[in-house]
């Protein structure tokens, strides 16, 4: 038997422990107190610990990929030890199980992925052979196309980690998400900011947003008065790109929406993780249309690639339906 919460409980926050996850949840929280005038102990932030935050050294698509973060957290709102949950969109996956809703996103953070080394101060100016750090599929898989004489070595870990590890030689460069370092206050780590036309970002990267039961009115209530309309669409787009494609996470996927008014344009990528491919295209429409366009851009980029990158990439370009969880 669910306990539901009370109309004056406090609203239980879960994040995982990470730093940029409780950044995360604090946004939220703050940004709720305010919208609805609540004390501070109106909310319970509720850390949980994931099965990714505690096998640290293998790549995350090794240990049952993205999913992974967002479980375990989503069996605690089902189970109703929480009743939000806050996550970076980027690493959630394309369908929520029954029962849940993601239909609140704050205001978006800079989507673009930092340049990050002691040494160098662009892509463009690390000479051949520089060793650059990434376990991002999609990074590496951007890297490669562009600069196949760079050599990329496996680079897991927090932003904490992954610094040590620039520090100690490891390599020489690495990426980190513009988004995570504002949160966590590190912009002086950042040497410079890659374009989307020179890398585009991941889908929804900068983005967050906040889960909950789909028959909790009380969430959704309070969760309505801060959530950001273009985010939401710019995320919906993208995530339609994204739902679409989702055959494999050994797919490297990029992809972004930006508004002008109510028009909205979206950029999409599909790659071989090698980098010996790279397929993009546009659309521009309508922001209503954001969903629309984000599976019609899907199709078009499928419909582009040659046999052997459907083969390879494990995407089956007539799937009618999305992937189940
Ligand atoms: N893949 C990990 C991850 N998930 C969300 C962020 C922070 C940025 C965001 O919200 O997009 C990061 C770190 C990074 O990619 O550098």
């Amino acid at each position: 038997m669910i306990d539901h919460p009370t109309p004056d409980a406090p609203l239980r926050i879960g994040t995982r422990g990470s730093a940029l996850a409780l950044a995360q949840a604090h946004e939220t929280r703050d940004r709720l107190a305010a919208a609805h005038g609540l004390p501070a102990d109106a909310f319970d932030i509720v850390v949980i610990k994931t099965t990714g935050d505690r096998v640290l050294d293998r790549p995350l698509r090794e240990i049952g990929g993205k999913g992974l973060f967002t479980r375990e957290i989503e069996d605690a709102l089902l189970d109703a030890r929480i009743d939000i949950a806050v996550h970076s969109m980027k690493d959630m996956p394309v369908l929520q199980p029954d029962g849940l809703v993601i239909d609140c996103y704050l205001p978006r953070e800079d989507v673009r992925d930092a340049f990050v080394s002691a040494r160098w101060d662009t892509i463009s100016a690390l000479p051949a052979g520089t060793v650059v750090g990434s376990s991002s599929l999609r990074r590496r898989a951007q890297l490669a196309h562009r600069r196949p004489d760079l050599t990329l070595v496996e680079f897991r870990g927090n932003v904490q980690t992954r610094m040590r590890k620039l520090a100690e030689g490891v390599a020489e460069a690495t990426f980190l998400a513009m988004a995570g370092l504002t949160r966590l206050g590190m912009l002086d780590v950042v040497k410079s900011r890659i374009s989307p036309e020179e890398m585009l970002p991941a889908v929804a990267q900068g983005a967050i947003g906040v889960e909950r039961r789909a028959d909790d009115a009380r969430a959704g209530a309070l969760l309505a008065a801060i959530s950001d309309q273009s985010t939401t669409l710019r995320v919906e787009a993208e995530r339609a790109f994204l739902r679409r494609l989702d055959g494999s996470c050994e797919t490297p996927i990029a992809g972004l929406a930006e508004l002008d008014g109510d028009r909205l344009m979206l950029r999409g990528e599909i790659l071989l993780p090698d980098g010996s491919i790279s397929i993009t295209g546009t659309r521009e429409g309508s922001s209503a249309d954001g969903v629309a366009m984000g599976r019609d851009l899907a199709e078009e980029l499928l419909g582009r690639a040659p046999p052997e990158f459907l083969e390879l990439s494990g995407i089956s370009p007539d799937r009618g339906s999305p992937p189940l969880r």
